[in-house]
């Protein structure tokens, strides 16, 4: 079966140069929810646009279905599109506004009637479809944007930071039921955001954007525990970066000289990872054991092999189950480790040594 939306080599250059989307490569399958995370300017909202055809693609295939679309114009495109600021009129009420993209398709009045009650009903609407819009708050507009984007029965629909304008709680809610709808519709979302945490939440795979090009894809604990390059391990999560020269490799695991010594972690497609490269161990802060001082040396070795590097415990703090630390190496660094606290509690103590520790599988080395 055909992918929902395909982009292959896909550039984009505006007029005035700028390159805003530098080869960009994927395939989405029917159903999946995809976010694009990167910080301003990463060209996001760019390749969005090009897929709602707003956008001209520079160069590349772009395919929805299995069809090429360069040329389609945005209406002949099965796609919506729902912007930040969500375009409501303000002179129509709910239904009008949800009813509008019917009209212009010119469905026949009855046959919109009954799909537009039918959007109002599965988003909670029916109670203000009397009501302008302009009264509204910003819950239900984004709610009624949704509803207009969604009558249509497109195939993809496209977000833009949808929920960049409501405040923390409402997000959060609102992330919920979005995700809901799109597990209840089974229809392909793609969503920009700003947001770490809400396309963790909400995504079946992550699109990390950094300068125009794509850095990794990824579903979101793999790119929580295994960042592919730096720009990844410093954008995502709580990771240490721990640089080095690769000094051998084995059965997928690449050992680094570093500064603590030789430490290891696995190669994840790095096809470069040659005897005396300059890369780095990315450990994420879930990878981390932390190991009493006083712990018998030959039971560690076996468990972290050389992956362990002294550190003292700066300070420990309860809450819940949980106790966060922070560890200092000699160097001067600091690092945040958490973990439950039945595994930490009379063998951890603040002011104390200890090690911290990692099985080579769970690093992942990258490029400097
Ligand atoms: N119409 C345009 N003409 C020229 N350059 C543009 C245009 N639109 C965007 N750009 C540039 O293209 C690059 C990518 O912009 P884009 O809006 O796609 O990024 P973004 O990741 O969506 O950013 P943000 O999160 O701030 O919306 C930026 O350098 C931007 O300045």
């Amino acid at each position: 079966m055909a992918y929902d939306l395909q982009l292959s080599n896909v550039y984009k250059t505006y007029d005035n140069g700028t390159p805003a989307v530098i080869d960009f490569n994927i395939d989405v399958n029917k159903g999946e929810f995809i976010a694009f995370l990167g910080p301003s300017g990463c060209g996001k909202s760019t390749t969005l646009r090009m897929i709602s055809g707003f956008e001209t693609v520079t160069s590349g295939d772009l395919m929805i279905r299995g069809k090429r679309v360069n040329d389609q114009l945005p209406e002949k495109r099965p796609t919506s599109m729902i912007f930040q600021n969500y375009a409501l009129f303000p002179h129509m009420n709910v239904r009008q506004n949800v009813r509008f993209g019917l009209e212009v398709k010119n469905m026949p009045r009855a046959e919109a009637d009954g799909k537009v009650d039918q959007i109002l009903e599965k988003l909670g609407l029916s109670d203000i479809a009397e009501m302008p819009t302009s009264r509204l708050s910003g819950g239900q507009r984004q709610r009624i944007a949704l509803a207009r984007s969604l009558v249509v029965e497109p195939d993809i629909l496209l977000l833009d930071e949808p929920l960049g304008a409501l405040d923390a709680n409402l997000r959060k809610s609102i992330q919920n039921e979005l995700k809901l709808l799109q597990r209840d519709l089974g229809i392909t979302f793609v969503f920009v955001t700003h947001a770490q945490s809400e396309a963790l939440a909400l995504s079946d795979r992550i699109v990390v954007m950094n300068a125009g090009k794509v850095e990794q894809i990824s579903p979101p604990r793999e790119l929580y525990t295994q960042p592919r390059s730096q720009f990844v391990a410093r954008f995502i999560g709580s990771n240490t970066i721990l640089p080095g020269t690769v000094k051998g490799a084995k059965d997928g695991i690449v050992i680094l000289d570093t500064a603590f010594g030789p430490l290891a972690g696995a190669n994840r497609g790095q096809s470069d990872a040659n005897v005396g490269r300059e890369m780095s161990i990315v450990l994420p802060a879930e990878a981390v054991d932390l190991v009493p001082a006083d712990v018998d040396e030959a039971e560690m070795r076996a468990s972290f092999g050389s992956n362990t590097i002294p550190c003292t415990v700066e300070s420990l703090q309860i809450v819940g189950h949980i106790m966060h630390m922070v560890v200092r190496f000699s160097d001067g660094q600091t690092i945040n480790i958490e973990g439950h606290v039945d595994k930490y509690r009379n063998r951890i103590k603040a002011g104390g040594s200890a090690f911290v520790a990692w099985r080579s599988a769970s690093a992942t080395v990258i490029d400097h």
